[in-house]
């Protein structure tokens, strides 16, 4: 049986089980719940803490893991980045009170308050500084308010928490984030191939949409041209003399766009439905 770990609590969690569920996986009903069977794909879950997911599947305990880049990276464990599975975006990065510190460069020798001291000490290590890394467990924008730190290192994405606590940020950001697939580097159970095939038809799902619409023949090189689809787009015949039906995927971000440029082509009965999977 396939083991997984997906994250218990926190904001990978509820996301992460959506996206087991739409790839047609049971997931726990009761937020209590640490296990869950899934009998009929032979696969069990284990909700875990997120940051501590890396260590379960870095051991081998568990096969897969669903857990943040940024938490990965800090745990230092040798696990492989499978799938990024595109919800969970933020970035990591350093703030500071404005005008205290005004480039990143300055951080050599100053105390840095975060929950990602590995993040923080890689960092640090790459760029041949030093620094006082101490370490909290949450709510670190108070840190420098309250005199335990100069600057900060922490997840920032809507930057609705630092503004509120007079920080900004300071250069690049030290990584960008999002939810990751994990497993073992090495490791080829059987049923992960299928699992990670699973994932990739939902984040395609999510991504296009399906068009369809009617345009005369001799305008279907220039409608191909808006819709290429992924291989290649679907034409087929219509009972009307010297009008075609075109069937492809677009991608959902570019849909209102393109179904604009065809209208003014020419192409009439344009209609959009969703995918709720595929395999492609
Ligand atoms: N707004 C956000 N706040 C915190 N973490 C976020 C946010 N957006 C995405 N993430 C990602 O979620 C993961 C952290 O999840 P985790 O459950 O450890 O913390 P949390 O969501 O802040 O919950 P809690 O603070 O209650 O433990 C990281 O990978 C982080 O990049
Ligand atoms: O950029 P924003 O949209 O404001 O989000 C980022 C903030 O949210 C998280 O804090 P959380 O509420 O999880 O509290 P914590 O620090 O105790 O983890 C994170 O640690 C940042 O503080
Ligand atoms: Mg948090």
């Amino acid at each position: 049986m396939l083991r997984i770990a997906v994250p218990n609590k926190g904001t990978l969690s509820q996301p992460a089980s959506q996206m087991l569920r739409d790839a047609g996986y049971r997931q726990r009903t009761d937020l209590k719940d640490l296990i869950c069977r899934d009998e009929a794909n032979n696969v069990e879950f284990f909700y875990l803490r997120p940051r501590d997911i890396a260590t379960y599947v870095g051991s081998g305990d568990l096969d897969l893991g669903i857990t943040g880049r940024d938490l990965l990276v800090d745990s230092g464990v040798p696990a492989a980045e499978v799938l990024d599975l595109s919800f969970g975006g933020a970035t990591f990065r350093w703030a500071a009170p404005a005008g205290s510190i005004t480039s990143a460069d300055e951080i050599g020798g100053k105390r840095i308050a975060t929950a990602y001291p590995g993040v923080v000490e890689r960092y640090l290590a790459e760029h041949e500084l030093k620094a006082d890394v101490v370490r909290l467990d949450g709510a670190v924008e108070n840190a420098v308010r309250l005199g335990v730190a100069d600057l900060i290192a922490d997840v920032v994405e809507t930057g609705a928490t630092l503004r509120q606590a007079g920080l900004v940020t300071l250069g690049e950001p030290l990584l960008r984030s999002s939810a990751i697939l994990i497993g073992r580097a090495g490791s080829d159970h059987a049923g992960a191939a299928q699992l990670v095939r699973r994932l990739q038809g939902v984040l395609v799902a999510r991504s296009y949409v399906m068009l369809a619409y009617d345009v005369r023949a001799d305008l279907l090189d220039q409608a191909t041209g808006l819709t290429p689809g992924i291989e290649s787009p679907t034409v087929s015949p219509l009972h009307r003399e010297g009008w075609v039906a075109v069937q492809a995927m677009v991608p959902r971000k570019d849909v209102h766009r393109v179904m604009d440029e065809l209208y003014e082509l020419g192409a009439r009965a344009i209609l959009v439905t969703d995918i709720a999977n595929c395999r492609l």
